[in-house]
């Protein structure tokens, strides 16, 4: 670790950074490599600490005076401006960030992603603290493209559908359309950080995630988490297989995503951490454009990898079809395509993703596997039982 350097060759200095949102799917990953490879301390806030509590116990591990939680919900807490105070750099993570709550609770979807997360950047501006917040790729919302006639040439043409920081307009669907309640508050923060880092000199960098995905994504519902909770698509995806059930493609599964390794990600991430002076003041896309599948084409290769990593057959009927309506409720709506261009963050931060789809997923469902196949054994041969 000693004398590690950043892309410019300056040598860099261990700091301390207040996490917000640490125990969540990333947080869990960025923590990780913030022990394993970095000098760097960390104030851990959350709610709950469940994916971190390796990192936490026992007192003994080489990296426990570099790592501290704090239960704190941002919602309504002083002792936040006191951490940011003593941070270095804040990194927000949390907000309630799983479409089935997008369109069922928008009034807590907009109050996590905006009016929570005011205060943390109210707090890093008064007090000059760098700022990284975590915003998301659907604020780009629809590609110009889907608004094309279906048959015309112009859909297969890049310039009306890769996603460019600086130059995509962000596409939503009407009001009632709850599913952009979340892609329309994450906006707003994103404009009001901008406009800090415009009028009052905020430090600041905020990302786009595109579907980082990997181990410790959401919950299985019944074993981890509610039984009637639907989390993101990996982990419902990863529940019917490890149940034996067919896989449900809501309306049809004709969207399209780009899926990038949470490993990759957090590479980024820590580019980001460690080279300030190339990383404030920009909107860094992070995905893996090479990755793109349907969610159909997504649904076949995960029944695909976990048949070869669990040993078990796939079951005869491997999907079935359902409606929005029928899944998320009223009120959803979807993104048609997600291509992040990487120009920035290449020029930047001369970062690119490695992992394809395949090996991120073998890696994954391997996880999924080892993780909760006995755990569904057990809850299910209870439910026949009773
Ligand atoms: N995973 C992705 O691919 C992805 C994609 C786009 C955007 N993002 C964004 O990245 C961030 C992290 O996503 P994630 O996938 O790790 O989600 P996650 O739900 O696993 O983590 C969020 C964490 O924030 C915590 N949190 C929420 N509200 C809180 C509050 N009031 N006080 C304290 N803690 C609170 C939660 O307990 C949770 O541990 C979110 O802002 C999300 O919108 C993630
Ligand atoms: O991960 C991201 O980059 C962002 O996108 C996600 O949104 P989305 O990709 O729509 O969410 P998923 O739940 O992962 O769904 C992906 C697609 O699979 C479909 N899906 C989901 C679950 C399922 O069982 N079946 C199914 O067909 C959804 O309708 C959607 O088209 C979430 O909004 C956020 O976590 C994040 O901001």
């Amino acid at each position: 670790m000693a004398g590690k350097v950043d892309l410019d060759g300056n040598p860099i200095k261990p700091i301390t950074i207040c996490m917000i949102g640490a125990g969540g799917f990333i947080g869990s990953h960025l923590c990780e490599k913030l022990m394993a490879e970095t000098p760097h301390k960390v104030l851990a806030v959350d709610v709950c600490n469940d994916k971190i509590k390796h990192l936490l116990e026992p007192a003994s591990l080489a990296w426990a005076d570099r790592i501290q939680f704090h239960r704190i919900n941002i919602k309504n807490d002083s002792r936040l401006e006191g951490l940011i105070k003593m941070a270095d750099l804040t990194i927000n993570l949390a907000a309630i960030c799983t479409p089935a709550d997008y369109n069922t609770r928008p009034l807590d979807t907009i109050y996590s992603n905006f009016i929570d997360a005011l205060p943390v950047v109210k707090y890093c501006s008064e007090n000059g603290k760098r700022l990284i917040h975590f915003s998301t790729c659907e604020v780009y919302g629809k590609t110009i493209g889907a608004f094309l006639p279906k048959n015309s040439p112009l859909r297969q043409d890049p310039t009306y559908y890769v996603l460019m920081e600086d130059a995509s307009p962000c596409i939503f669907g009407p009001i009632e359309k709850q599913r952009w309640s979340y892609a329309c508050a994450k906006q707003l923060i994103e404009r009001l950080i901008y406009a800090e880092g415009a009028e009052n000199g905020l430090e600041f960098t905020i990302v786009r995630p595109f579907n980082w995905i990997g181990p410790r994504m959401d919950f299985i519902p019944g074993i981890d988490g509610p039984s009637e909770g639907v989390p993101r698509v990996l982990a419902c995806f990863s529940n019917n297989l490890l149940r034996r059930e067919p896989l449900k493609l809501v309306d049809g599964g004709e969207s399209q995503r780009t899926f990038i390794y949470i490993k990759d990600a957090i590479e980024a991430v820590l580019l980001m951490i460690e080279n300030p002076a190339r990383a404030n003041g920009h909107i860094f896309n992070v995905g893996n454009p090479n990755n793109e599948v349907t969610v159909r084409q997504l649904a076949e290769m995960m029944t695909q990898v976990y048949s070869k990593v669990s040993g078990e057959s796939s079951i005869e009927t491997p999907t079935i079809d359902v409606s929005s309506k029928e899944f998320y409720g009223e009120g959803y709506d979807d993104s048609d395509k997600r291509i992040p261009d990487m120009t920035i963050i290449n020029k930047q931060l001369g970062w690119n993703p490695k992992t394809s789809l395949w090996d991120l997923l073998e890696s994954t469902l391997t996880y999924q596997h080892r993780t909760y196949a006995e755990a569904i054994k057990q809850a299910m041969s209870k439910t026949t039982a009773n």
